[in-house]
């Protein structure tokens, strides 16, 4: 097939029509017809990811009306509408707000849907519900010096009514009626300012049970949670549940808590101090004149504490004191300096005063904390509060002590969502939606560039969450004013999140001694760009394991891990590619001046999340390369571009579809050992052994031994063929295959995504292919009729086979994703169900068989197909080259 330019490079898989099917492209040129369905589909409705559909109490739940009516009603009897959305923890300096969002709904539970889910036993008997709602969890902060911008912000978004999107049920309820959760002392001092201004019950949650909830759910729910921060090193660690109490929790706010944490609900709150965050801020704004905690951390990054603070060697005349273990450089006494001089503090450089000011306090948390620790034997200590800031040389500082004191006894740890514990916590004490029995794999965080940043600033009046908006299907004009505004905001705050950040990398000179950070440039992260920390957690309850994952504790999807070459590399890659992407995106949108627009904005963001990850790889949690690839995605999507390839891919359906009656004639003609070698052939897209190309893994003969077998009567049950892209891999290869497979009494689901990714044909699509193929194949039609992909055909059958399938049927699932890749943690409900009787799977394409699962294994049979098409990736993987293929079979029992 004539090299395809609008593949992409990343997956480059558009490519590749396979020599056999060399007619495709040429087909393409001329005739395109017979394409007929798949061209004209229209472009899937803004499907969000699984997780993004309405999320609903569904216990109960039963079709009203007519099941095969065109959308029938879905009865939720147990859909609760008192449903709150906001929780507040107010403390002495800042206001923590978590606020959750529902989503519209936008796909209807078509027919295909309906049909595929009576036939998994999802809606008789099989009949799942969730008690969670899904939707998403936003997270913001602002000073409480500032309530004003906090009742505002609540007020714009209507928080305390149930959002502004929110449905009738919300708005319904009396303002009178109204209760949100708050904690902190301010739920306290503010609760009448909280009446009067939005005319909302503020319903007390104690603070430390509210820590501990709020932490025990971070580490129980997400992946990437915990850290350390030792010498300018971030290290992810997977806490095992059950390993995880007792441990020591430090909440670093104004003030300090210290607690004891034995379990869910079972604490004690063992000490605290008087000296945190707020003394940091409040002697250092006095001391000076800073204008924003920022600005004093920043100022830090410059000092020199040693003018300031007496060291040991200052009193030792240079020396060390090493009989008791102190080194010169030790601090003796913090500020001890500044008593003997007859200097007035204007004397002082305001960074070295910084400095001092957060070497003491951390120290001296550090210190206290290890002495908790130890009182109670407790080798973990969790440091929570915004204190912290996710400031590297604050964490060095308190990890040093803690290791210091415990002589490596004790470990600190600090939390990605260190400021919102107490907010989270407050969250999960309402009742109603039981956050609690959120499973890991029901938690997707997303980075989008339009989360409401975390901070006290607010420029302007609060912007509307682009998220919200850009799952609409249809830009409503009404919104768009306010989102070109929003944009050029982004673009000014993306230029800040872009600017030069100093990664301050301090040295330990032996005991006790820390050397001044060496900052490398002035600036500190700003709040917007640090918001980026913290993303929005998708709350996704429709998610499942994939239950035939052989371990899913031990599963790990990314194939390599990225380190920092890697992610040059892949940064490369991606940016080069960027120019191309956003024309095909614009394109796709008609190429408007607003989706210029939105072009440039997607262009902006996009860069500004890769140079954030380039200079901290680990801002976001663990991050892989199935989680970058996503992140472009999920990119797009923020800026309203639902399908950036929706034309290509229709082009190469019907250019595709125009040769398949030719193709599956030539199979036809061949024996059956020939074929299958031809159709494994065809999905690979290459002439394995003619083409110069070598098979780097060839398993062909073990599977097609085991293929052949089913002639003696042990054919697969369900084979479920995860397919990749649109055109010729999915018409001319996967179909085909599928093909063969019901031939021999195998039941085929193609598993396909439920959201748009390149050039990936996605569920929503693949039953218009399906039928236009089986407008040439009578194995095709009878098993898509049999499948419910085929109504329309039906007409024509005879009323007495309708309900007697005569084919295995062939069936569509979504995987509940919208990446190129697939991680088998976080798969759709559907996908689970369908794998229930599955003995047979086939992974296809580079993303979803090489750059993620290539090493996973399964509890059933599994064939990986794909072509490298990655110079690197073939030299790091299989020490082999670009255009080499892999087909790689895993029976589980060996013969
Ligand atoms: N933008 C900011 N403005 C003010 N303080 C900040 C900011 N960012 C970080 N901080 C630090 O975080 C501290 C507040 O942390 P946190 O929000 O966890 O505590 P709090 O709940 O306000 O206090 P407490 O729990 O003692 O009532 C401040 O004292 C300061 O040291
Ligand atoms: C008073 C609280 C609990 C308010 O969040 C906090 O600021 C704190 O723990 N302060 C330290 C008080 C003490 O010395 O124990
Ligand atoms: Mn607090």
């Amino acid at each position: 097939m004539a090299a395809n330019n609008n593949s992409d490079p990343i997956l480059d898989e558009g490519g590749g029509g396979g020599v056999k099917h060399e007619a495709a492209g040429e087909a393409g040129e001329g005739k395109g017809g017979g394409g007929g369905a798949a061209a004209t589909q229209a472009p899937a409705a803004m499907l969000p990811r699984s997780g993004s559909r309405p999320q609903l109490d569904l216990s109960g739940a039963a079709i009203h009306g007519n099941l095969e009516d065109r959308n029938p009603t879905i009865l939720l009897p147990n859909q609760s509408d008192d449903i709150s959305h906001l929780a507040l923890d107010i403390g002495g300096s800042l206001i923590k707000l978590v606020y959750f969002s529902r989503h519209a709904e936008h796909s209807s539970e078509d027919k295909r849907k309906l049909s595929t889910k009576r036939r998994l036993g999802m809606l008789n008997g099989g009949r799942r519900s969730y008690p969670v709602l899904g939707g998403r969890l936003h997270f913001v902060k602002f000073e409480t010096g500032k309530l004003n911008e906090c009742l505002d912000f609540i007020s714009s978004k209507q928080l305390h009514r149930g959002g502004v999107d929110s449905p009738s049920w919300c708005s319904g309820a009396q303002p009178d009626n109204i209760v949100i959760k708050a904690t902190g002392g301010g739920a306290f001092k503010y609760a009448d300012l909280f009446k009067e201004r939005l005319g909302v019950s503020l319903e007390k949650e104690d603070e430390m049970d509210c820590l501990v909830a709020g932490a025990n759910f971070l580490l129980k729910s997400i992946r990437h949670e915990a850290f350390t921060h030792m010498d300018g090193q971030k290290e992810y660690v997977q806490i095992d549940q059950n390993d995880l109490f007792p441990f020591l929790l430090v909440n670093v706010g104004s003030g300090v808590s210290i607690i004891k944490v034995d379990g869910h609900g079972k604490f004690q709150r063992v000490s605290g101090t008087n000296v945190g965050g707020g003394t940091y801020w409040g002697l250092g704004r006095l001391m000076t004149k800073c204008k924003s905690f920022d600005e004093l951390l920043e100022l830090s990054q410059r000092g020199d504490n040693s003018t300031i603070d007496m060291l040991v060697g200052d009193i030792y005349g240079g020396l060390d004191y090493s009989k008791i273990g102190l080194s010169a450089s030790t601090i003796a006494s913090s500020f001890g300096k500044t008593i003997s001089d007859d200097k007035e503090l204007s004397d002082y450089r305001p960074e070295d005063i910084s400095l001092s000011l957060l070497r003491m306090i951390s120290y001296n948390i550090g210190q206290i904390s290890y002495l908790n620790a130890l009182r109670y034997g407790l080798k973990r200590i969790f440091f929570g509060g915004f204190f912290i800031r996710g400031h590297a040389y604050t964490m060095d500082t308190i990890s040093f002590a803690v290791n210091f004191w415990s002589k490596g006894e004790a470990k600190a740890m600090f939390l990605r969502h260190e400021g919102f514990l107490g907010a989270l916590g407050a969250f999960m004490s309402y009742e109603k939606h039981g956050l609690d029995d959120l499973r890991i794999h029901h938690l997707v965080e997303r980075f989008p560039m339009g989360a409401p940043y975390v901070g006290g600033k607010i420029h302007g009046p609060p912007l509307g969450d682009l998220n919200e908006k850009a799952s609409t299907s249809t830009l409503d004009h009404g919104n768009l004013n306010g989102f070109i505004s929003w944009m050029e905001k982004f673009v000014q705050k993306g230029t800040q999140i872009t600017a030069p950040v100093p990664v301050g990398f301090p040295v330990t000179t032996g005991m006790g001694g820390f050397e001044r950070p060496t900052a490398k440039g002035d600036i500190l992260r700003s709040d917007a760009s640090a918001a980026l920390n913290v993303g929005v957690l998708h709350l996704v309850p429709t998610l499942d394991v994939f239950p035939l994952l052989e371990d899913p504790k031990m599963y790990e999807p990314n194939t390599i891990d990225l380190d920092l070459n890697e992610y040059k590399y892949w940064f490369k890659i991606l940016s080069d590619h960027l120019p191309d992407l956003v024309d095909k995106a614009v394109a796709s949108e008609g190429g408007t001046d607003d989706a210029k627009r939105r072009g440039d904005a997607f262009a902006h963001a996009f860069s500004a999340h890769l140079a954030r990850l380039m200079e901290e790889p680990a801002a976001y949690g663990k991050f892989g390369l199935a989680n970058l690839l996503e992140l472009r995605e999920e990119c797009l999507r923020e800026f309203q571009f639902v399908d950036a390839y929706v034309s290509i891919k229709q082009r190469e359906n019907e250019a595709s579809l125009a040769v398949l009656p030719d193709l599956l004639m030539e199979l036809d003609s061949m024996n059956e050992e020939a074929r299958l070698l031809a159709l494994i052939e065809g999905v690979l897209a290459a002439n394995i052994f003619d083409w110069g190309s070598r098979a780097c893994i060839d398993d062909f003969d073990m599977f097609k031994k085991r293929m052949l077998a089913d002639k003696k009567g042990q054919p697969y049950k369900r084979a479920l063929l995860f397919v990749d892209n649109s055109g010729a891999d999915v018409v001319l290869g996967m179909i085909p295959l599928a093909r063969e497979l019901l031939r021999n009494g195998t039941e085929v689901v193609l598993v396909a995504n439920s959201l748009p990714a390149l050039n990936d044909v996605t569920a929503n699509e693949l039953p218009g292919i399906v039928a236009e193929a089986a407008k040439h194949c009578g194995i095709l039609r009878k098993a898509a009729e049999a499948g419910g992909l085929i109504f329309d055909a039906m007409a024509g059958i005879q009323d007495d086979l309708k309900d007697e399938p005569v084919s295995v049927p062939l069936m569509v699932v979504e995987n509940g994703c919208g990446s190129p890749c697939i991680d088998f943690r976080q798969v759709s409900s559907e996908l689970a169900a369908a794998a229930k009787d599955a003995d047979l799977l086939i992974l296809e394409g580079m993303g979803r068989s090489l750059h993620t699962n290539l090493n996973a294994r399964f509890k059933c049979d599994t064939l990986k197909l794909a072509m490298v098409k990655n110079q690197r990736l073939a030299e790091k993987l299989f020490n082999g080259n670009i255009y080499d293929c892999i087909c790689k079979f895993e029976p589980v029992h060996l013969t």
